[in-house]
């Protein structure tokens, strides 16, 4: 449903992408992440055809991202989404219906069904007077207008109060199990590893490691295992009348298992845990290259 080879963006002399290549399959939630200025929202202006790639191709639901119908299949969330502010939400939203010539009844319906979703009141209080997560929620609205098959969500719900933070979030899963395709960049990694099938993480302009939550454990998180034991042997801590030793590797856990023994007990659990997102990212986006926090 969408795919990029080799996207490369300058800005004069400065390389903000290079070398981006990936897939996503329809149907699927892909999650850009990176430090602040690693080109994810570079990456997602150049899928949505509003930046020109210096090199490289893109096609986003069998379009080149350079061909105008490509967006009526499209619907773009900027990271800042600057409405007009004189206008109603209802009024906004059909303007834009009808420049993708949506017939004013069809458009209608979607309008007030989504914004019944997503729980948005005061629909007819002009936009510069609403909060910052009233308009964010009107523009989710018309990114959906023309109820594309691709949705290109930067940071959803960046700078939002938790309350619509989750209202979005859910509401994007909502999306995906419609089965509409979605990218979507963030900061919030609990947010990306509860609702992205894959992830692509992105430092320095490049992707640096990619795939689902498991292969991206694999790849470069690491298992942490806690051992108890039913006598205490070194480093190991009181838990519920059980001691419990937290190691990194296997031969650790085989060690522990030998000073129980020594100490005249035994090993009684074993539980493993592997590394969040948030860990993964912080193994992979290494710091000292052009992060921009
Ligand atoms: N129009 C521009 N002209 C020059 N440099 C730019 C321009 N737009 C972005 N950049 C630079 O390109 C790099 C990537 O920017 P981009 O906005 O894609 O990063 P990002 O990963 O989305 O960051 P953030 O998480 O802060 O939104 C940054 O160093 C940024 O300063």
């Amino acid at each position: 449903m969408i795919a990029a080879q080799d996207l490369r963006k300058e800005y004069g002399d400065f390389v903000a992408v290079e070398g981006s290549t990936f897939s996503v399959d329809e149907g699927e939630v892909f999650g850009i992440v990176g430090p602040n200025g690693a080109g994810k929202t570079t990456t997602l202006k150049m899928l949505a055809g509003l930046l020109d790639p210096t090199a490289g191709t893109a096609q986003v639901a069998g379009y080149d991202t350079s061909e105008t119908e490509m967006r009526n299949h499209l619907g773009f969330l900027p990271e800042e989404s600057p409405l007009y502010e004189e206008m109603t939400a209802t009024s906004y939203l059909r303007f834009f219906a009808d420049l993708y010539d949506v017939p004013t009844d069809v458009a209608d319906k979607r309008i007030t069904e989504t914004l019944d979703k997503l729980d948005l009141e005061h629909r007819n209080r002009q936009l510069g007077d609403m909060s910052k997560g009233m308009k964010r929620k009107v523009a989710i609205t018309r990114s959906l207008v023309n109820d594309p098959d691709v949705l290109i969500y930067d940071e959803p719900a960046s700078g939002l109060d938790p309350l619509t933070t989750n209202y979005i979030i859910q509401f994007t899963e909502e999306l995906a199990a419609e089965g509409k395709t979605i990218v979507f960049s963030a900061h919030n990694l609990f947010h990306v590893e509860s609702i992205c099938d894959r992830v692509a993480i992105m430092n320095d302009g490049e992707i640096v490691a990619r795939g689902d939550l498991d292969e991206l454990q694999e790849a470069h998180g690491e298992t942490t295992y806690h051992v108890y034991t039913t006598v205490e042997v070194s480093d190991s801590v009181r838990e519920n009348g059980r001691h419990r030793r937290t190691v990194e590797s296997m031969s650790a856990v085989e060690e522990t298992r030998t000073l129980a023994q020594q100490a005249d007990g035994e090993v009684v659990d074993i539980r493993t845990e592997e590394s969040s997102l948030e860990e993964v990212f912080l193994n992979v986006a290494q710091p000292g290259s052009r992060s921009e926090g």
